[in-house]
């Protein structure tokens, strides 16, 4: 058992645990047999890869961290059979191998939430659209994103058939980001990043608002903020209701470890304690410097904003 603190172990446990839920991600589209429910809304569906990566989560970080408080996107569905395989008790040489920033040093288990998204981009994903997907957890202590992982389960799937597929995109505050080629978007350009498949009036005029010279409609909440990570997009707005907290708790705490920022499209903070409310009233916008935020939310028309309540 390492004797690293609490937090460290539980970032170390989650990127090995990332890693298992990313092969079982992909052997479900490679049998072809994904399961698809409709949950109801608007291209809100759930496969067999989300109902067992989220097993797979949450089983492994029960086990290893049993006081933790642990949320996951999709309802339990009686089924608590976990193959053995799929309890994951490694932690990741590569984070434990980093120093955890002192400030984080003393946290206790009942300070933190995790929050589970087993499969960011599902719509997606049944469409075939593959690198759009990633498995995001996330940690908050007290009620604030501090560490983030966001593994991409398909990255490299268009490289050929002998490329290795598959990432993991890692951080902590204060410690930084890691898993990536940090990169400044191009001058001279404002590429924006949004929804393709739950786009509204709302969120289309945002955009519009920002002046973008591209738009990147693409799916998944972790895939965009990993473009604007990466220097592909200049901005992530998305002025719908439709995220929850567990879309944006990873990705948020990977860009605030790397230097960006995420907020709601008030620019207000999101709160990630135990007794929040599930989903982002306020819509999403994220950038990948502090400084550049401003703007966007200063473009932002006031009656865009007045749809939505703040988070
Ligand atoms: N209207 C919505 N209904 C259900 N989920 C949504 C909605 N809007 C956004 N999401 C979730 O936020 C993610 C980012 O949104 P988008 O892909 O539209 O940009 C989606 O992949 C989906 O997560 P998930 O795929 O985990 O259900
Ligand atoms: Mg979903
Ligand atoms: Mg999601
Ligand atoms: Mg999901």
């Amino acid at each position: 058992m390492s004797s690293a603190p609490l937090l460290l172990r539980l970032v170390a446990n989650s990127v090995s645990i990332s890693h298992r839920v990313g092969n079982i991600v992909r052997d479900i589209m490679k049998k072809g047999e994904l399961g698809i429910i409709d949950k109801g809304g608007k291209n809100d569906f759930q496969t067999e890869a989300d109902r067992s990566g989220q097993r797979c989560i949450l089983a492994s970080l029960h086990r290893m961290f049993p006081k933790v408080c642990l949320f996951g996107e999709e309802e339990e569905d009686g089924n608590d059979q976990v193959p053995a395989d799929w309890i994951v008790g490694e932690m990741s040489e590569d984070v434990l191998r980093h120093k955890l920033p002192a400030q984080y040093a003393n946290v206790k288990d009942e300070d933190i939430t995790v929050w589970v998204d087993p499969l960011d981009g599902t719509a997606e994903y049944t469409q075939g659209l593959l690198d759009h997907v990633t498995v995001l957890i996330g940690i908050a202590v007290k009620g604030e994103a501090v560490a983030g992982v966001v593994y991409q389960p398909y990255f490299n799937y268009q490289a050929g058939a002998d490329a290795a597929l598959g990432r993991c995109i890692w951080g902590i505050i204060g410690l930084g980001s890691f898993g990536f080629e940090p990169k400044s978007p191009p001058e001279g350009k404002n590429i924006i990043t949004t929804t393709r498949s739950h786009g509204t009036r709302a969120v289309v005029e945002a955009v519009e608002k920002c002046e973008p010279t591209d738009v990147l409609r693409v799916g998944g909440a972790g895939h965009k903020v990993l473009l604007v990570l990466e220097g592909k997009a200049h901005a992530y707005v998305f002025a719908s209701p439709g995220c929850k907290k567990w879309d944006t708790c990873a990705p948020e705490a990977v860009l605030h470890a790397a230097g960006g920022k995420l907020t709601d499209i008030h620019g207000n903070k999101f709160q990630y304690g135990p007794t929040v409310q599930r989903r982002n009233t306020g819509g999403v916008l994220a950038t990948p410097t502090v400084e550049a935020h401003k703007w966007y939310l200063d473009h932002i028309p006031q009656d865009v904003k007045d749809t939505l309540p703040r988070s």
